[in-house]
């Protein structure tokens, strides 16, 4: 059973005058897939969302008809490549979300899925550029670093690059944080919020345990640290072959989604989310992407909350996590750029 996503008053209030106006149209690309299916399902129950627009290489006629049936108010289609398919289902969008590409087997690296998804994230990009330039992108297909830099490089050649508008979607390591946190020291996950800074691999995901306001041995911040910075794969060993996060992701993802959309449509004010963005903090490093929390606004990014203070030993995680940003950026960059 999924759990319904947190309606606050402002979208409570947007959907009980709900006019095609305040509610906007939201594309999944790759909606067939793990994440895609169950994402679709729960953005079905937005009041915020007018039109629900599912695309994937296959499938997707099923996943829209089956989701169609829920009454809530949206209206879904479903796209496959043929008949101008992606264009349609792009054309009008005010938020894409993509969730498109191959997930990790036991073994590998976020960054070992960059040969297939980059080129498969690239061509979304350059649709999204061509058929929905305003939109928000947000961005799950990994390896996020570098994902994200791709689709900001596309739009960069189109002319219609907005950094305000594109998001790399880390909202699970929050979620993660919390609820690991939360077991520790038995306390309600709503109470257990936690920073998570960075990017999304590995040591570039930062937390800042230190401003949690809760108290840790050191033996606790390190098996914390580590948990979060390495929770997907304990998920890509748990499913043992058959893939990586992709309910606890469509939790997230929805989550994200959910922020934005009270932003964005219903005006929501000082809704504040994690969230991989065009940034200036590490920029003299050569990193211009990278995740602190994020106020958004009507337009997208509204503003960049500092890093705040942090301990000696997340300077260190910090200074582990900038140089491998920065690889995993240029690598999106080049893939683009390259002659
Ligand atoms: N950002 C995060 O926190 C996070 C978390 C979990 C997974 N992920 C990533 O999300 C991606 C998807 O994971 P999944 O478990 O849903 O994989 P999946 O294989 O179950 O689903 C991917 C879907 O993408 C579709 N697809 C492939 N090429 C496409 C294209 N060109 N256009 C449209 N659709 C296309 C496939 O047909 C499939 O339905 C992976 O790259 C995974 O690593 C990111
Ligand atoms: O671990 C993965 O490959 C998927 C995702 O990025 C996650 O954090 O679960």
């Amino acid at each position: 059973m999924f759990a319904a996503p947190r309606l606050s008053a402002v979208a409570k209030r947007a959907f009980s005058t709900s006019t095609s106006s305040n509610a906007a149209k939201v594309a999944v690309l790759g909606a067939a897939g793990g994440i895609g299916q169950p994402l679709s399902l729960l953005l079905k129950q937005s009041p915020l969302i007018s039109h629900l627009s599912l695309y994937d290489i296959v499938n997707t006629p099923g996943v829209a008809a089956d989701l169609s049936h829920i009454n809530s108010n949206s209206k879904v289609t479903g796209h496959v490549p043929e008949n101008n398919g992606l264009k349609d289902a792009l054309t009008g969008c005010d938020i894409v979300v993509i969730p498109a590409g191959v997930p990790r087997k036991p073994g590998m690296t976020r960054d070992d899925l960059f040969n297939t998804n980059a080129s498969i994230v690239r061509d979304l990009a350059t649709a999204c550029a061509e058929h929905c330039p305003k939109a928000h992108i947000l961005v799950i297909a990994n390896p996020v670093n570098s994902t994200v830099p791709i689709v900001a490089e596309v739009f960069k050649k189109a002319k219609v690059y907005d950094p305000k508008r594109l998001f790399g979607v880390t909202t699970l390591d929050v979620v993660r944080a919390s609820r690991f946190v939360s077991e520790i020291k038995k306390i309600p996950t709503e109470d257990a919020k936690i920073t998570v800074i960075g990017g999304h691999s590995g040591v570039t995901i930062v937390p800042l345990l230190s401003q949690s306001g809760y108290k840790f041995t050191e033996e606790e911040v390190k098996a914390l640290t580590h948990r979060i910075q390495f929770g997907g794969d304990e998920v890509v060993k748990a499913k043992n072959g058959t893939g990586s996060a992709t309910l606890s992701m469509a939790f997230a993802g929805a989550r994200f989604t959910n922020s934005l959309l009270e932003a964005t449509v219903a005006g929501k004010k000082n809704v504040v989310e994690p969230t991989f963005v065009q940034s200036d903090f590490f920029a003299k490093e050569g990193v211009d992407f990278f995740a602190t929390n994020v106020e958004l606004g009507a337009n997208g990014v509204e503003k960049i909350h500092p890093i705040g203070q942090v301990n000696q030993y997340e300077q260190g995680l910090i200074d582990a996590a900038v140089p491998e940003l920065k690889g995993n950026i240029n690598k999106g960059k080049a893939f683009i750029n390259k002659a």
